[in-house]
């Protein structure tokens, strides 16, 4: 199979759990929640995206023609100003939806190169075989199949969210991240309320954002 990669990257992992790691950034192209134009946002299941996932023409993105042409670019980037073996590679598969365009062909490409694979994912759909960190971010109203998993990352305040349910699925953690956009100050006050008031839970930050990595 072919993959829309809409931009591929050397950073530090920004959020959640795994916060801080050296890793590689393939973000897939399209989302099913989400054309990812901003004439649709009102319409979207998913409106608060923060991301452009549209198109193939971002840095490091492309067409890649099969897994093993994706596995390779994800290679050159883990080893990109290294000059000595490090520790293991780390890929974050994101996108848009990464749950449409990874399939078992990719992640055997990148084992092959020694890669333990995370996977950033709204949860609509089955995450394959093989992925070694799952994180959902479940959105409102839609129907989550993806109910295990690594970390589930709740973006919040999100209205209509049944967080009974939520804690009834089987994370290893939960977290709750401060919706950006709408006004970062309120929500991340909100979240701070959250966790102090659900013990289970604990903050999530975009450090990306704060020190001015991608
Ligand atoms: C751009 S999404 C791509 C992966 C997948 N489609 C998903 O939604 O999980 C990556 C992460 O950013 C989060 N995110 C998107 N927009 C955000 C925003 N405005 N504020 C905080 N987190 C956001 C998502 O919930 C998800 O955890
Ligand atoms: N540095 C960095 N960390 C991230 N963690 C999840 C991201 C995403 O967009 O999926 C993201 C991102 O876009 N950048
Ligand atoms: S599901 Fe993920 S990629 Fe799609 S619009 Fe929502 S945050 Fe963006
Ligand atoms: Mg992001």
């Amino acid at each position: 199979m072919s993959y829309a990669v809409k931009e591929m990257f050397l950073t530090l992992q920004g959020e959640g759990l795994q916060a801080g790691r050296r890793a590689v950034f393939i973000r897939f192209a399209g989302c099913n929640l989400w054309s990812g134009r901003e004439v649709d946002r009102a319409d979207a299941q998913c409106r608060f995206c923060d991301t452009d996932f549209v198109g193939v023409d971002g840095e490091g993105g492309g067409r890649f023609a099969d897994a093993d042409a994706l596995a390779d670019r994800a290679a050159a980037f883990w080893a990109e100003g290294l000059t000595a073996p490090e520790a293991r590679p780390f890929a974050v598969i994101t996108g848009g939806e990464p749950t449409l365009q990874l399939d078992g062909e990719a992640i055997a490409a990148l084992k092959a190169r020694g890669f333990e694979i995370a996977i950033e994912t709204n949860g609509t759909n089955p995450v394959p075989e093989g992925v070694d960190w799952i994180c959902v971010s479940p959105k409102a109203g839609t129907v989550i199949v993806q109910t295990a998993g690594d970390e589930l990352k709740l973006v919040w305040p999100q209205a209509d969210v049944d967080l009974r349910a939520l804690e009834g699925w089987d994370f290893t953690h939960r977290l709750v991240q401060p919706m950006d956009g709408v006004g970062l100050g309120d929500t991340q006050a909100a979240c701070i309320d959250f966790v102090l008031a659900n013990p289970r839970w604990r903050l999530s930050l975009q450090n990306h954002k704060m020190i001015g990595v991608r």
